[in-house]
């Protein structure tokens, strides 16, 4: 299912399920500015959603909302059946959250930051975040938490695979040995709810790797997750549905094979002599090929967008076949392939420039 801007994206495939995220009609202003204009998805419990847009979609914005940090200037938000705000010291204990710049205390060890984490997340109800604003209650004793590394602690840390450096201090940490630091607070309270704000940015190929597995797993234990990310193979990796975001709207959502077959298959090749046009090749399924000319030959491309996803390229090679066995000809380099999440995000951010 492809569902164009404008349309709601609750989906009527979600109805009836547990929706641990529910998002309806949410607009959000900065003064004069509309950073969300209108976006609604749910996510039912034990799925992983991603959010993918362009820079300034309104991605964070969306979360941050979600997250409680900030009230919704119109439309409905629920978390686990709650209000984020009204709700927010509830939530607290069942949420886990990932920001997208993590800010610690750069003179703390990582045993110590986690530490520290655990004694703010069951201290009192009132919000706390380690990011850009750290709030420590009046009656948080620091020294007398820290100086011990628990095993609470530790499993946090060998979960992302941090416990070498659990005795480090924060800011000899490396930009992705901070991200994993963060992905450890957020897990720490084994959370229903997970928000991901570009989790793996940062990471080399194996962190990221690592950081999928630890993600997957807290799914299969059923974690339901909802994550921002720029990395499209993270999100045909992890993710069961997902939408495509830009300026403030969502263009397209559903699932990865959904998003994709909107994007079409592309069949190429090559013909020798560079006196081909357009009048001399088939039109496969209504569409005519794009040429471009070079080293002699004539390079031909079909975008397929029609039919089933399925059986496209199929349908499409046979007439092409016959047209290149009467006349003699060879299609060197015959190529098919599938439509991509790339092509699909390329798309929307082309439809709507
Ligand atoms: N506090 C704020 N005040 C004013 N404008 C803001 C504020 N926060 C975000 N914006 C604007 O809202 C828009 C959406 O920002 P947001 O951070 O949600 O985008 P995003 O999709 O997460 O982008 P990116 O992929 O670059 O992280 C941007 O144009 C941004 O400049």
């Amino acid at each position: 299912m492809t569902l164009r801007q404008g349309v709601d994206a609750t989906g009527t495939e979600a109805a009836g399920l547990d929706n641990v995220i529910e998002v309806g009609g949410l607009r959000q202003r900065y003064g004069d500015f509309e950073a969300v204009r209108g976006v609604s998805f749910t996510v039912p419990r034990g799925e992983i959603f991603a959010l993918l847009g362009t820079n300034g979609a309104g991605k964070t914005t969306t979360m941050e909302v979600l997250e409680g940090f900030t009230p919704a200037t119109d439309g409905t938000v629920r978390v686990l059946g709650l209000d984020p705000i009204r709700h927010r010291r509830e939530l607290r204990l069942r949420v886990g959250i990932m920001l997208q710049e993590g800010g610690f205390l750069g003179d703390l060890t990582v045993a110590e930051t986690v530490d520290l984490w655990k004694g703010l997340s069951e201290d009192g109800g009132r919000p706390v975040t380690l990011s850009g604003t750290t709030t420590l209650p009046g009656s948080f004793n620091l020294m007398g938490r820290v100086r011990g590394v628990d095993r609470r602690t530790m499993g946090a840390l060998e979960l992302v695979g941090l416990e070498s450096k659990a005795r480090t201090k924060v800011r000899q940490l490396s930009g992705g040995q901070k991200r994993k630091l963060d992905l450890a607070l957020a897990v720490l309270s084994a959370p229903e709810v997970l928000f991901l704000d570009e989790p793996t940015t940062g990471m080399d190929p194996e962190a990221r790797r690592t950081t999928w597995k630890v993600i997957e797993n807290l799914r299969a234990g059923g974690t339901t997750v909802l994550l921002t990310t720029h990395y499209l193979e993270e999100a045909e990796r992890l993710a069961s549905r997902l939408a495509i975001m830009h300026e403030g709207r969502i263009h397209t959502y559903g699932t990865v094979e959904e998003v994709v077959a909107g994007s079409g298959d592309t069949v190429a090749f090559r013909l020798a002599g560079v006196t081909w046009s357009f009048g001399d090749l088939p039109s496969l399924d209504g569409t005519v090929p794009t040429l471009t000319y070079a080293g002699g030959g004539t390079e031909v491309t079909y975008t397929l967008t029609g039919g089933r996803a399925e059986a496209r390229a199929h349908a499409a090679l046979r007439p092409l076949l016959k047209w290149a066995d009467e006349r003699g000809e060879t299609l060197e380099r015959l190529a098919v392939r599938r439509g991509t999440l790339e092509d699909a995000f390329m798309r929307v951010v082309g439809e709507v420039r």
